[in-house]
């Protein structure tokens, strides 16, 4: 059972304004936060190397390309200093490797950012697995891609809360897993498909879990932040 399970804040929104009182929300309760492509893309790289001056970040590009692609990407992000940052699994065991050795090459030793794969987005079923060719269910395709990821040099895995129970059994205490796909009881799920509430998700054995609209678009983020965080100490 592992004992903390951390909260991550997704700043899923193209303002500087915006995302910087969210991340204060984060500072404030001694939190990461996640910058992602939405915020990446509209507002340039400066902008994110500012957010991310000191603070502890989780750097979500989900690099899907080929490895020498993918390996320069990660070059590149080195300004950023993150403490995460996600590869897909589904690029495949040539291209986490290339990453591996790029984080390796590129970063500091005492400040490596954890390597991350995606394995199946939160937004699938088991119907959009099939509309591309993958009649497995979820949680099989999940542990065979998290296996090929942990074995290429990925130091952990992005999965639904479906998963972390499994995974968690198959491969030990000891392999990070960041679990999105986070709704409090009888909310809307909006675009994701498997959600859970972060009681559950720290009860199946997530080490992080990554929380946007849920706090971004309550009526009172701060408040249901530190809700969130009492459940998870709770
Ligand atoms: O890599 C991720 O963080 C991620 C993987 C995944 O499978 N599903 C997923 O939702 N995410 C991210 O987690 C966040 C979830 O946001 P909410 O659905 O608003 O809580 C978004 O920023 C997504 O980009």
């Amino acid at each position: 059972m592992i004992k903390n399970t951390g909260l991550i804040l997704a700043l899923d929104t193209k303002d500087p304004v915006q995302a910087e009182q969210w991340a204060k929300i984060a500072d404030a309760t001694g939190q990461m936060i996640k910058i992602g492509m939405e915020y990446t893309y509209a507002c340039g790289f400066d902008e994110v190397c500012r957010l991310a001056q000191g603070r502890k970040i989780f750097l979500d590009l989900k690099l899907h390309d080929i490895p020498n692609t993918v390996a320069s990407a990660i070059a590149s992000l080195a300004p950023v200093k993150p403490a995460m940052l996600t590869v897909h699994a589904l690029g495949g065991q040539d291209m986490i490797r290339a990453a591996r050795r790029s984080v390796d090459e590129h970063f500091p030793s005492d400040s490596k950012p954890i390597l991350l794969a995606v394995t199946i987005l939160t937004s699938m079923n088991q119907e959009n697995l099939g509309s591309i060719g993958i009649s497995v269910s979820p949680l099989e395709q999940v542990l065979l891609l998290g296996k090929m990821a942990l074995a290429a040099g990925a130091d952990g895995l992005v999965c639904s809360p479906h998963e972390v129970a499994y995974l968690r059994e198959q491969l030990g205490d000891d392999v990070v897993l960041v679990v999105p796909g986070i709704r409090m009881a009888d909310a809307a799920a909006d675009d994701q498909q498997r959600v859970t509430t972060p009681i559950q998700a720290h009860q199946a054995g997530a080490s992080w879990i990554v929380v946007g609209r849920p706090i971004t678009r309550a009526e009172n983020p701060a408040g249901m932040a530190k809700q969130i965080i009492h459940e998870l100490q709770g």
